[in-house]
């Protein structure tokens, strides 16, 4: 087994647009980061952040200690919630303005780095909102340096060019795609990840499981994606039971947060469809709905729905999750039910039935997945004509 060769503790440069550092210890490549920060004559920064996993972590610590020593003044925004609302995005663009930031550190998982995202390239347009970034009356081309230092294995968010935001008032949960918000660099520790608890553990890497599977099977999926998926599933297959069962194995906790910059990567290159166009208008609607559990519920009839087009893409990469698949275009629902046991057999049971959705939500679930800037160019993406029709039938197999 390759893993075995890889000593976790030497941290590992990966240079894509993001430079990447991956490894247990990485958190200490912050004062290099901060260095090259200030070679670049930046001498304040924002750092957007949530309550206090940055804290709890011990990244704080490190990071504040590195902007200490290099000279980097800063400006603390830590009121970043899951599911970041363009209201938070505003409000820390405003006091990063007043600071005069001209860099943004993000440390979190996917909602303190997408709004951090979002605030540097605010930071570039002073006189633009959230909103309008997020209703796409403009188009950035740049946007302030941004650093990730990723406290999550799933989103992918640390080395992609998007990012997530919601319109309470709308309901609405669009994403937007720019090169000018690749963070300049990441940091991938695992040690940072230690206190992911059991049922987060889950969420965020089947998120990294649905990115792969949709990005292999998109009308732009390359053979890079579907390459990068195969590992992907692969690595979340052997590890994720094992961190769930010991959140503190860092073997484990490195090979998904590989995993997850794997698919990351992935995405970037071949793009979404249905599971994530579905899965936004329900935590859109409610908030409190963490995405990879909704991801998780969506993703057999997404499969299902997918299987006869990309037959043998889904049968080559879910090999792992579902053996005895022969890329025969009537698996389909061979292929709904090993996903199925799959998913029970990491701790997701649920439906949209159980996290408080009735039949009566689907038209307007519908609606949203077609009317939410953004969702419906990733329905376009879909392997299948994303109709109406297929949309509500997908959200009704998922009752
Ligand atoms: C288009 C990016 C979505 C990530 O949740």
């Amino acid at each position: 087994m390759w893993e075995n060769q890889i000593d976790i503790h030497k941290v590992m440069e990966i240079r894509s647009r993001t430079t990447v550092y991956l490894g247990v210890g990485a958190i200490q490549k912050a004062k290099d980061i901060a260095a090259a920060l200030a070679a670049k004559n930046i001498s304040k920064a924002v750092i957007i952040t949530g309550k206090s996993s940055h804290i709890k972590t011990g990244a704080w610590d490190v990071v504040k200690k590195a902007l200490e020593e290099t000279g980097i003044e800063y400006v603390l925004y830590s009121k970043i919630t899951p599911n970041p609302t363009v209201d938070q995005v505003d409000e820390a663009t405003k006091e990063a303005l007043a600071f005069g930031a001209q860099a943004v550190i993000a440390i979190g998982g996917g909602s303190p780095i997408d709004a951090g995202k979002s605030v540097a390239i605010l930071l570039a347009y002073p006189d633009k909102t959230a909103r309008d970034l997020y209703q796409f009356t403009f188009s950035p081309e740049e946007a302030v340096p941004i650093v990730a230092i990723n406290l999550t294995h799933g989103t992918g968010t640390e080395a992609d060019r998007f990012a997530v935001v919601t319109i309470p008032e709308k309901e609405y949960k669009p994403a937007i795609a720019y090169d000018c918000i690749y963070p300049l660099y990441a940091i991938d520790d695992p040690a940072l990840m230690t206190m992911l608890p059991p049922d987060q553990t889950v969420y965020v890497s089947v998120d990294a499981v649905n990115h792969v599977i949709e990005a292999a099977t998109t009308i732009n999926a390359n053979p890079f994606a579907i390459s990068l998926a195969r590992e992907t599933i692969q690595l979340v297959h052997d590890y994720l039971l094992e961190a769930k069962r010991d959140p503190q194995d860092l073997k484990a906790r490195y090979f998904l947060l590989y995993a997850s910059l794997l698919a990351g990567i992935s995405f970037d290159n071949g793009l979404l469809h249905f599971t994530h166009a579905l899965e936004h208008p329900l935590s859109g609607v409610k908030p409190e709905l963490t995405h990879g559990l909704g991801l998780g519920i969506l993703l057999p009839a997404v499969v299902q729905q997918i299987y006869p087009a990309r037959a043998q893409v889904l049968a080559d990469i879910l090999a792992p999750l579902v053996p005895g698949l022969t890329g025969d275009p009537g698996e389909a629902a061979k292929a709904y039910d090993g996903l199925k046991k799959w998913l029970q057999e990491v701790g997701i049971n649920g439906s949209l039935a159980s996290e408080g959705f009735t039949e009566k939500d689907l038209d307007k679930l519908t609606q949203l997945a077609f009317e939410t800037p953004s969702l419906d160019a990733l329905l376009s993406m879909a392997p299948v004509p994303a109709t109406k029709e297929t949309v509500w039938q997908i959200y009704k197999n998922s009752l």
